[in-house]
């Protein structure tokens, strides 16, 4: 998987669901016996096998059962993107048209018809209406000579492109199927016992009774690395006691992330923007304690810290690891006519976000996706937010909030000036521009996390692409519950009282 590069020291796994090539419905060739109530299959290559006849008969129960309904197609099982024997298989679902007694002439019959292939030729039986085979794929039955199809569906591949490279994958039965969802709960085991923590806190004096608290225990209970950012190493450095408590240099924090194991937050949402903006590249797996206001993204509740902080180092009770959210992060880099203005790459957790700043213009901001011109936002201006700063700044503008685990970014104006410019919704392989064109009345303003706010003069561009490196949450519960949880106790999500039964 494309995230698991940066985690060097731990394995992460998806945690339900087996791995199954499904999808053979569509190039079944259904045998249907009305005498004997059976219904048989044999699948298109022709090859009937006796220790499958249990499952296939199951399917072909369910087949008939449409056939009953009236109904001509049959969707493919929901599927894909996984590996199998070194293949790799298509991720579509697909909708794929059944022998039947449909409209399309293929084969017409009143009652259930037994079809039968073989080297090109095909017959077909029926209870009451005998049908007789003629020459090819002619049939003859008492309501006339019906065509009947015979060949095999043509085979197929299915090819992936990034816009630079192409990946040609097989496809089962000439079917395209998914055997399971692309997003999994993700389950972070440690393949050797974590040593180092990061220990980060809210910016300023508040909280410092926590962190001694919370330092004390991973250095003595646990036996880790306690390591703290400069300034608040200033204040441990005057604490009696705490000399175990080390710092980095933050003029340099590139190699942090190969040095740091964890990192345990203690604040609100904003500590945890501040961690990743701490790691500009690979992020470790991050543990957040709320002791902000509203901590939407912050999981843990302090009180637990002891047990939490156990689960993250040895693995819960039931495994020997803990559930994790992989949050996207957006790499974002600022060009001034097309060239990339050195030192300017950002990788945001909740969004970017182009504005018109104190200017009292409309701002006029030119989008393109993969170099496409799509629109041009006029208005206050726009946020492409990731799922996670989707119940942010995007969702105070009118967007959608989406789980973390859905891969994709959200574009959503900010006080658009035209009635139909909704909020969309993008897939994760986007590749966006915002730009402000020569001919707009004022300059804009872009902004990261709410934070590093510079000017965007006429000529400069942000452009944004999934980031190579997620932000790795550490749930309480797991992924789902944690995020409903959140929206309910953080934003009322759907809050109302019970009706009473009449
Ligand atoms: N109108 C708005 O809603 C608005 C305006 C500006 C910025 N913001 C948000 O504030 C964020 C910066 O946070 P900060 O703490 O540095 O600034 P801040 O101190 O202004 O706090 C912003 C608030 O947003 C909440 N928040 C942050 N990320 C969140 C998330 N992913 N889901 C739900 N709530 C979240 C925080 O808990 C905090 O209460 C920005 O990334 C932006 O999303 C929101
Ligand atoms: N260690 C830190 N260093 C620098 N800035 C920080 C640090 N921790 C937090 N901040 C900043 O301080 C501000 C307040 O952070 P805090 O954790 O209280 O979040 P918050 O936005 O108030 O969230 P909540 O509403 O959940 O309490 C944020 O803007 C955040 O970016």
């Amino acid at each position: 998987m494309h995230f698991n590069r940066q985690l060097k020291r731990l394995e992460i796994q998806p945690v339900s669901g087996e791995i199954s090539i499904g999808g053979t419905w569509g190039s079944e060739v259904v045998h249907a016996n009305t005498k004997s109530g059976l219904v048989e299959t044999e699948s298109s290559n022709g090859v009937f096998s006796a220790k499958n006849q249990a499952q296939e008969n199951k399917n072909l129960a369910a087949a008939n059962e449409k056939r009953m309904n009236g109904t001509s197609y049959a969707s493919s099982s929901l599927n894909v993107n996984g590996f199998v024997e070194g293949e790799r298989y298509s991720m579509t679902e697909t909708k794929v048209a059944t022998l039947d007694g449909s409209s399309d002439g293929h084969v017409t019959s009143n009652s259930f018809s037994k079809i039968q292939k073989s080297n090109g030729n095909a017959s077909s039986y029926s209870s009451d209406d005998e049908l007789v085979s003629i020459e090819g794929n002619m049939c003859a039955s008492a309501t006339g000579v019906v065509r009947v199809q015979s060949r095999k569906k043509a085979e197929m591949f299915l090819v992936r492109t990034d816009g630079f490279s192409c990946a040609r994958e097989k496809v089962t039965e000439s079917s395209l199927a998914f055997t399971h969802p692309s997003t999994q709960q993700q389950m972070l085991m440690w393949k050797s016992t974590p040593k180092t923590v990061l220990l980060l806190k809210k910016l300023g004096p508040e909280l410092m009774k926590e962190a001694k608290e919370v330092a004390s225990f991973l250095y003595y209970q646990e036996k880790m690395n306690v390591l703290v950012e400069p300034e608040v190493h200033d204040i441990f450095a005057r604490i009696p006691g705490f000399g175990f408590v080390q710092t980095f240099y933050t003029q340099d924090t590139s190699d942090l992330h190969e040095r740091v194991d964890f990192v345990a937050c203690l604040g609100g949402d904003g500590v945890i923007l501040h961690a990743s903006n701490l790691f500009r590249g690979a992020v470790p797996p991050v543990v957040s304690f709320n002791l902000g206001s509203l901590g939407f993204l912050t999981s843990h509740t302090f009180e637990d810290y002891r047990q939490d902080l156990k689960q993250v180092i040895h693995g819960n009770n039931t495994a020997e690891g803990v559930y994790i959210t992989l949050r996207m992060r957006l790499r974002c880099e600022i060009f001034r006519n097309g060239k990339a203005v050195p030192g300017k790459i950002f990788d945001v957790l909740n969004e970017v976000v182009v504005d018109r700043g104190s200017n009292p213009y409309l701002s006029k901001i030119e989008c393109y996706e993969h170099d496409r011109l799509i629109t041009k936002v006029q208005g206050d201006g726009v946020i492409v937010a990731t799922p996670t700063g989707s119940t942010a700044y995007s969702t105070a503008a009118g967007g959608s909030m989406v789980h973390p685990n859905v891969p994709c970014m959200l574009f959503t104006p900010i006080c658009p000036h035209s009635l139909s410019f909704r909020p969309v919704i993008l897939p994760d392989s986007a590749r966006l521009e915002l730009k402000i064109p020569d001919d707009a009345r004022s300059n804009a303003w872009v902004s990261f996390d709410g934070k590093r706010r510079q000017q965007l003069s006429r000529g400069h561009s942000v452009r944004i692409s999934m980031s190579q490196h997620p932000l790795p949450t550490v749930n309480k519960c797991d992924q789902t519950g944690d995020w409903f949880h959140s929206l309910i106790r953080c934003l009322n999500w759907n809050e109302r009282m019970d009706q009473k039964a009449l």
